[in-house]
C-alpha cells in the first residue's frame, strides 16, 4: 500500500463545486471565475451560487437575502455565553462553542440542510461581533436587517454604518474565501458528515481545522509579521534570516498553487486600496516588499503567496483585530464547508482511511511486578 502523507493528491469526491487550475492560478465557482465574481458579484449572489449551482434571478436572491437577514439573532443562551466566556478566549474557540451550543439546541428536523446552513451563515458575524464587544466592554449591537451581509458584520463590531469602500472591500473579501475545494477545514466536516452526524457537528469540526496557523490562522500570522519588519528596509534582512532558520513566510505557499493564488491577487489591490484611507500604508509596502522578494526567493520552488497573504492587512484596516481574522475566514467558509457537506451526502460513503501499521506483532504481554 503506498503513503500518501497529508492525503496529498487523493481525490475524496467529484464535485461541481470549486475547481482550482493550481498551475495557472485560475479559481472557479461552479465554473465563473474568481476575477468576474469578484467583480460583479456580491456575497449574497455568490453564496446562492455555492449553494445552488446557478446564479439566482432577482426573486430568488430577494428571498435569500431576506432569509439571511432574519436569522441574524441568537438565543439567548448564547448571547450569555458570550457575556461570561473570558474576554481573553481565542475567538475561533468562542465561535466554535457557540456553534455547538446553536446545534444543542436545533431540534428542528423539518428544516433542511440548506435552511440550517443560511441560519448558521446569518448568525456567525453576531456571534463574533457581540464577543469583540463584549470583551472590550462595549455595549452590543443588534443586527441590522436593513443592511447587507457584509455591511451588518461591520456595523455590529463598530456601531457605525460603513463607508462604501469598507462595504465593497469587506464583500469581496468574503465572497473570495467562501470555497476552496478539498481544503483542509472542509475535509474535517466531511469526514463527521460521513458518519451520519449532523451539520452543526460537521461544521464545528471545519472552524476546529480552521484555526491552525498552517490554515485559517495564517492570515494574524502574515500581518503578524508584517508589524514585526516595521519598515519596507528591513524586509530583505528579515526574509533571509527567517528562511536561513528554517521558518516559513507565512501566508505563502500552497498545497495546490504552484504559482500565485488568484484570490492574493485581488485581495492585493483592495488592501492596497484601504489600506491607504486608514493610514496603514507603510504596512502595505511592508507586504508588497515581503510578496516580491518572497517571490523572488521561493518562486522557484512554486511558493508565492495565497489568500492568508494579504487578507490580514484587509481585514486589520476594516477594524479586526488579528486574533479574529480566522473568524472573518471562518464567516464566509462556512458556505463552502455546508455546500461540500450537502454535495456529500447525495452519495455518502464514510470516510475511513488506512494507516500502514508499522510496529510489532504479537508481543508477550508481561504483568505489571515483571516489568522494569
Ligand atoms: C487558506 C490557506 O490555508 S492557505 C495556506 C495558509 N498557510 C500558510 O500560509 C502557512 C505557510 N505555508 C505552509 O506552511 C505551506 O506552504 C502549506 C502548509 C500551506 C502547504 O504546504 P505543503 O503542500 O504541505 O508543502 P510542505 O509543507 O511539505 O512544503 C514543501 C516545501 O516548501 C517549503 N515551504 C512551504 N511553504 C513555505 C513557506 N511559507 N515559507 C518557506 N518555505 C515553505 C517547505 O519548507 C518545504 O521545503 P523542503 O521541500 O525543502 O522541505
Ligand atoms: O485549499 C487549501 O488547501 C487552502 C486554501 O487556500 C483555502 O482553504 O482557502
Amino acid at each position: 500500500m503506498e503513503l500518501k502523507k497529508g492525503l496529498e493528491d487523493i481525490a475524496i469526491k467529484e464535485t461541481e463545486i470549486t475547481y482550482i487550475d493550481g498551475n495557472l492560478g485560475r479559481l472557479y465557482y461552479r465554473g465563473y471565475s474568481i476575477f468576474d465574481l469578484a467583480e460583479f458579484s456580491n456575497f449574497e449572489e455568490t453564496a446562492y451560487l455555492i449553494w445552488f449551482g446557478k446564479l439566482p434571478n432577482s426573486r430568488e436572491l430577494k428571498d435569500l437575502k431576506e432569509k439571511l437577514a432574519e436569522e441574524r439573532n441568537l438565543p439567548e443562551y448564547v448571547v450569555q455565553f458570550i457575556k461570561n466566556v473570558r474576554k481573553d478566549a481565542n475567538p475561533m474557540d468562542v465561535l466554535r462553542t457557540a456553534i455547538s451550543m446553536l446545534g444543542i439546541e436545533d431540534e428542528s428536523n423539518k428544516e433542511e440542510l440548506w435552511e440550517k446552513a443560511v441560519k448558521i451563515t446569518s448568525k456567525i458575524p453576531t456571534i463574533i461581533s457581540f464577543f469583540v464587544r463584549t470583551r472590550k466592554n462595549l455595549d452590543i449591537i443588534e443586527p441590522d436587517s436593513s443592511l447587507s451581509h457584509a455591511e451588518n458584520f461591520l456595523y455590529m463590531l463598530k456601531g457605525e454604518k460603513p463607508s462604501n469602500l469598507e462595504s465593497k472591500v469587506m464583500d469581496v473579501s468574503l465572497l473570495l474565501h467562501m470555497d476552496h475545494e478539498m481544503n483542509a477545514s472542509t475535509f474535517a466536516c466531511l469526514v463527521v458528515a460521513s458518519t451520519l452526524s449532523d451539520i452543526y457537528s460537521s461544521v464545528v469540526a471545519g472552524v476546529s481545522a480552521l484555526k491552525g496557523p498552517l490554515h485559517g490562522g495564517a492570515n494574524s500570522e502574515a500581518l503578524k509579521q508584517f508589524m514585526e519588519i516595521g519598515n519596507k528596509d528591513n524586509v530583505e534582512e528579515y526574509i533571509m534570516k527567517k528562511l536561513e532558520s528554517g521558518h516559513r513566510i507565512m501566508g505563502f505557499g500552497h498545497r495546490i498553487y504552484k504559482t500565485y493564488d488568484p484570490r492574493a491577487k485581488i485581495l492585493k489591490e483592495y488592501a492596497k486600496m484601504i489600506t491607504k484611507e486608514k493610514g496603514l500604508y507603510n504596512l502595505y509596502e511592508v507586504a508588497e516588499k515581503v510578496d516580491e522578494i518572497g517571490s523572488r526567493i521561493l518562486g522557484k520552488k512554486g511558493i508565492y503567496p495565497n489568500v492568508d497573504f494579504y487578507a490580514g492587512l484587509v481585514f486589520y484596516s476594516l477594524g479586526f483585530e488579528p486574533d479574529l481574522f480566522p473568524t472573518v475566514f471562518a464567516s464566509s467558509r462556512i458556505v463552502g464547508w455546508t455546500a461540500h457537506i450537502m454535495e456529500y451526502l447525495k452519495d455518502n460513503k464514510l470516510i475511513r482511511p488506512k494507516a500502514i501499521y508499522k510496529g510489532e506483532i504479537g508481543r508477550k504481554y508481561i504483568g505489571i511486578q515483571e516489568r522494569e
